[in-house]
């Protein structure tokens, strides 16, 4: 662990390539250029995570990270966050919502739930349509997956949970060699008893286990996933601790931390130094962009901006899935009652730091997809059906996960949760500028809910959610009526009042930049991440995403990375 940056301030010094932006995709990129021989710079606004002690290291602190406080009164954490606000959410009771988005070097890798898998091949399929290029098929894009990680087998012995056993395919992994890429992935050594339980409960309403698991390009069934974490120390996995840990070893990699960069500078259409490469995250690229004279003409002017390219799309199109939960109180045990427990405390630690296991190894357990069933689809208008129609087949419409609260009296003394996840929002937002200067935070506008489909998608997985918790199969666990929203929310309409009350983002925000063929439509970046109308600059990060992927979105950025920077060696 580094206290501060071993590298001098910038000064005069000049490179071949610049990546702004020291995050997920960021240091995949810059890592894979540098190990070329290239020389490589990379300007990061944050700092080092240690900084903030083992709050992101330890899995189990994963969920209980005061950043993802999702409330406009949330706690500032200056050394691992933006500390984002968002406009009143119009279809979410008017909330502004605090965003969290990493500002360290490891970006959101730093402060993720490290949950890790893959899209599926129609998603990918769709990606290549939109893009005008099959680079980003299933196929061609398997390869950039296997090269950006490691996969470890699940060690059963420190798991220790016969039923929570499971198949899985690794032959879409590299697996040990020493040629595998820097991320680790693996399965967390303890299981949180309630997702046994809402494995079975999501069982009994037809989402069985998938025999591959989430990493294989189909996204059905449930299925325990692969996390970003080093199964040798039971530690977090992010590009800072895997690809940026061994540039600085093996390469010549220069990084200027707890730098800003304000714009980007540019002689003609032409950026300043080689290539530019903008990796600051979903709402700082487009942020970015505009303050350097890229982005709609007539904001630009309004802010005295000199326009270099007028581009529309910048900073529109943003998607971002939303999740709301049904909650009971349950009987067993759970991550949340052993990380409270003080009597847990002490044979919990010995567990973690002696054999790597027990629950501060653990991040995330059961999760699971699908495509809603006919009958939770009747009450659908005519449009809300033609949407869902349009995407292709294997992309889910829903996720489900799972996961545990300390109790709220009244003998309950652990709330089990069941969440839902609405993947393929139609509603749009937007990033913009309020002024032309970098130290002013970006305007972001998630648009939750704004489209009637979202709202009658999020309706019927949220009667799914409660089908899950009345199959049957968790009565005996299940203490008392149900917790939140309660029994008396009942109709449509009031289900539809409660997830506008509570409906909260999984920090899947995406599209920004969106990749494309034609700026007329609203496209960024071409196939290559180039920006259109100027030379010398890419976009690579989760901004440049066509649209939302289905579920977590990680996996895929760290292999676009990979695919950019084997492009750009390539000569693209
Ligand atoms: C709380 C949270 C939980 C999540 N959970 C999961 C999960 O479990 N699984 C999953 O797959 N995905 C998850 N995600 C999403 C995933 O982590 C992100 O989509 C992904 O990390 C984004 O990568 P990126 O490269 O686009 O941006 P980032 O990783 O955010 O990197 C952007 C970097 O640019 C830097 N930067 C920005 N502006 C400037 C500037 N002006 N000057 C210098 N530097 C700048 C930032 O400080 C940051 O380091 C989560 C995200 C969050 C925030």
């Amino acid at each position: 662990s580094r206290s501060s940056s071993p590298f001098p301030g910038p000064g005069n010094a000049s490179y071949e390539y610049v990546v702004v932006g020291g995050g997920t995709a960021g240091l995949a990129l810059a890592t894979r250029l540098a190990s070329a021989e290239k020389s490589v710079a990379v300007v990061e606004a944050g700092g080092w995570a240690t900084e903030m002690g083992n709050m992101t290291t330890v899995p189990g602190y994963a969920f209980s990270n005061p950043v993802l406080a999702p409330i406009e009164e949330f706690p500032p954490i200056p050394l691992l966050d933006w500390e984002l606000l968002s406009q009143p959410q119009t279809g979410a009771n008017d909330r502004r919502v605090h965003y969290a988005a990493g500002k360290t070097l490891g970006g959101s890798s730093a402060i993720n739930t490290m949950a890790y898998h893959r899209a599926t091949k129609q998603t990918h399929r769709r990606w290549a349509d939109i893009a005008g290029h099959a680079g980003y098929t299933w196929e061609e894009m398997l390869p950039f997956f296997v090269k950006s990680s490691t996969l470890a087998a699940p060690d059963w012995d420190k798991r220790d949970t016969p039923n929570a056993t499971f198949e899985f395919d690794s032959t879409v992994f590299c697996t040990g060699l020493p040629s595998c890429g820097p991320l680790q992935v693996s399965y967390s050594n303890w299981v949180d008893p309630t997702n046994t339980w809402f494995a079975v409960a999501l069982g009994a309403i037809g989402l069985h286990p998938s025999s591959l698991g989430f990493n294989s390009g189909s996204l059905s069934g449930g299925a325990y996933t692969t996390e970003t974490i080093d199964p040798n120390s039971a530690t977090r996995s992010s590009s800072q601790t895997s690809y940026l840990s061994w540039a600085l070893e093996n390469t010549q990699l220069k990084v200027y931390n707890r730098t800003l960069a304000s714009r980007i500078v540019f002689k003609n259409t032409k950026a300043k130094g080689v290539v530019v490469i903008l990796s600051g995250g979903v709402f700082h690229s487009p942020q970015l962009l505009m303050l350097s004279g890229i982005g709609p003409k007539i904001l630009l002017e309004s802010l005295d901006i000199t326009v270099i390219s007028d581009l529309p799309g910048v900073g529109q199109n943003l998607q971002d899935p939303i999740f709301f939960s049904v909650q009971s109180g349950v009987t067993t045990p759970s991550l949340a009652i052993e990380l409270a427990d003080p009597n847990r405390l002490e044979p919990n630690v010995e567990s973690y730091v002696n054999n790597q296991a027990g629950p501060y190894s653990y991040a995330g357990g059961y999760i699971a997809f699908e495509k809603l069933p006919t009958e939770s689809r009747v009450n659908f208008s005519n449009r809300t059906s033609s949407l869902l129609d349009s995407l292709p087949d294997d992309v889910p419409e829903i996720e489900y996960l799972a996961g545990s609260f300390p109790g709220t009296g009244n003998g309950v003394t652990t709330v089990g949760d069941l969440s839902a996840a609405v993947l393929n929002p139609f509603s749009r937002g937007s990033v913009t500028i309020s002024s032309a200067d970098a130290a002013d935070p970006p305007v972001i506008d998630m648009g939750w809910l704004t489209d009637p489909a979202d709202a009658e998608v999020a309706v019927a997985a949220f009667r799914r959610l409660r089908q899950a918790w009345a199959a049957g199969s968790l009565d005996e666990w299940q203490v008392g009526p149900e917790v939140t929203p309660g029994a008396e929310v009942e109709t449509d309409e009031q289900i539809l009042d409660y997830v506008r009350a509570n409906v909260i983002q999984i920090w899947h925000a995406s599209a920004t930049n969106s990749m494309g063929t034609d700026p007329d439509t609203g496209a960024v970046v071409d196939w290559r991440a180039k920006v259109f109308g100027v030379d010398g600059l890419r976009v690579v990060d989760a901004s440049v995403l066509p649209f939302a992927l289905p579920g977590h979105p990680q996996a895929t950025i760290y292999a676009f990375a990979e695919k950019i920077a084997a492009s750009i060696l390539e000569g693209n």
